[in-house]
Order: structure tokens, then sequence, then C-alpha cells
């Protein structure tokens, strides 16, 4: 896990129950691009999250699913339109906001306590009492033995580990999570992803989790969110109706699941030649 930088971490943002979560409103990002001009990477883009909703966010390689999550943790303004976080524009990193990437930012000089502990920590709790917390989610993540251990001895799903107990801690409101577990093997992913719905389950945080793997966001969602071929922007809103608690090894298999996963695909599936036609890729 990472956030976008220690103020990201903060946990103690004033939801209004009334107010969605996330909103984008017609929004636009342009970058500048190599030869001078400008690069459209999201184009109209329209969406919005609910208090207490889980959305994954599929598209093409490169369509600019990332840039979306840059948008809403104010570390990439947009270009055009709004972008509002629990209410309000955003212009910096919203209050109560976690960050999770694909590349953890898990300290390589701290132990597992210890990098638990930063968040806290960076808020002013006192060292004991943030270790205690700390204590408490290193059990909750299921890594209770390796409190003293360094992350160079850890594995990789334990490392993801330490990095999801890390963001939770905080408590975090919205919860921006870019391909969090997607190099991890399929067996460990699973149980992350288990996990993480476990941890979720009940807290109210909003949740927009960014994967190219279709199955994974099916069965960790409320709603996927299909975007276009670049410049992204909303194609298609998917609701998955499927029952809560979920096991992701389990679900996978039931033939509701099924049906939501070919919809998401019979969706996705004409972005990703158009993708490919323009040569980007190979990913779905
Ligand atoms: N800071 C930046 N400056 C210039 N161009 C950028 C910047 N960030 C992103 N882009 C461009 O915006 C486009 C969308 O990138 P983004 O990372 O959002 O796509 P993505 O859908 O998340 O990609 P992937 O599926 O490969 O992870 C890309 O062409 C990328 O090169």
């Amino acid at each position: 896990m990472t956030s976008p930088g220690p103020s990201a971490e903060a946990g103690t943002a004033p939801a209004n129950p009334s107010n969605p979560a996330i909103e984008l409103r017609g929004v636009t990002k342009r970058f500048p691009s190599r030869d001078g001009g400008d690069y459209t990477a999201a184009r109209d883009m329209t969406l919005t999250v609910r208090q207490g909703e889980f959305v994954s966010v599929v598209g093409p390689t490169g369509c600019g699913k990332s840039t979306s999550l840059s948008m809403i943790s104010g570390l990439a303004p947009a270009s055009g339109g709004e972008v509002i976080v629990q209410g309000v524009p955003v212009t910096g990193i919203p209050d109560g906001l976690g960050y999770m990437f694909q590349q953890d930012a898990v300290l390589p000089w701290r132990s597992v306590l210890d990098n638990v502990a930063a968040g806290p920590r960076y808020r002013g709790t006192g060292k004991k009492e943030a270790r205690e917390l700390a204590g408490e989610w290193v059990l909750k993540v299921g890594l209770g033995g390796f409190e003293r251990y360094y992350p160079h001895q850890l594995s990789g799903g334990m490392r993801k580990r330490v990095a999801l107990a890390q963001t939770l801690i905080n408590e975090p409101s919205i919860l921006l999570m870019d391909e969090p577990f997607s190099a991890l093997d399929v067996q460990t992913r699973e149980h992350m992803q288990d996990l993480l719905l476990d941890l979720w389950s009940g807290t109210g945080a909003a949740v927009v989790f960014v994967t190219h793997d279709l199955t994974e966001a099916i069965a960790l969602a409320d709603t996927v969110v299909v975007m276009t071929a670049a410049p992204a922007t909303s194609k298609n809103v998917i609701t998955v109706n499927l029952e809560r608690p979920r096991r992701v090894e389990e679900i996978r298999l039931t033939e509701s699941f099924l049906a939501v996963y070919r919809e998401v695909w019979e969706s996705l599936r004409q972005e990703v030649e158009i993708t490919r036609a323009r040569g980007a890729g190979n990913v779905a």
C-alpha cells in the first residue's frame, strides 16, 4: 500500500451521508504531450460512488483508469469538470483518503509493527498507543507472530497484508485501490480479496478499485464501471447483484456471477478491440 503522502492517511473525514462519497461530473484530464501539445487522458467522465459502495473500474490498458484515481485523490487536478469528494470540490488530498497501489509502500527498514503503526504515529498518536493499535491490525490481517519481522523476511502476500493493515488502520472513508493485488499469484490474490472484503465490510468506506481482472472486479464490487478506450469516459455502469458476505473462490463459479461476467466483457470487448487496433496493448 501506499498513500500519496502522510496527509492522505488522516481518517477523520466528516462524511455527510446525504452526499455521494465521490462524484466526477463531466471531468476532463489533459497532460502535456511530448510534441508540445496536449494529450487527453479522460474526457467528459461521469462517476458517482455512494458512501459504503464498492465500485470496480475496468477498461482497456492505458485508457485512463489510474488518472481517474489521481483526480479523485487530488494528486492530478482535473483540467475541466468537477471532482467532488464528500460534497466538497477536490483542491488537494481529501481528508479520510486511503490509497493502495500495485507497488506497496512498506518501508524496508521498519518492522511489520512499526510499518503498520506509521499512520497513527504521523497523526500524533503516542508510540505505545500506536503500536497497540498496530498490533490489533497485524492480527486482523493474519500476521500475528510476525510483528518484529522486516519486509525482506516476508512473502509478497505477507507484504501485501502489511500494506492493507497500513492503509486500513487509518480508517479511510474513501479507499482508492489501483491494481493492488495484480502482482500476486492467483491463490494469494483470492485470499487477499476475501480479506479485503472481510475488513471493508461494515466500515462504510467507499471504495474505487481499478483492475484488469474481471473476476476480481465482479467478485468484490457492488458496481462495475466499464471505461471506454482512451480517452477514458464511463461507458457502462453494471450492478453486481450478488449476496454478501462473499467468498471469491466460491462465488466466481456461480451462474449469476457468470452472467455478470458476460455482461461486463460484452461491454469491454469493443473497447479492448479499439485499443488493440491502435496498437496500444493486449490487455483486457
Ligand atoms: N503525468 C502524466 N503525464 C503525461 N501523460 C500521462 C501522465 N499520467 C498518465 N498519462 C497518460 O495518460 C494515459 C492514461 O494513463 P493511465 O495510467 O491513467 O491509464 P490506465 O488505464 O490506468 O493504464 P493501465 O491499464 O495500463 O494501468 C496514458 O497514455 C498515460 O501515458
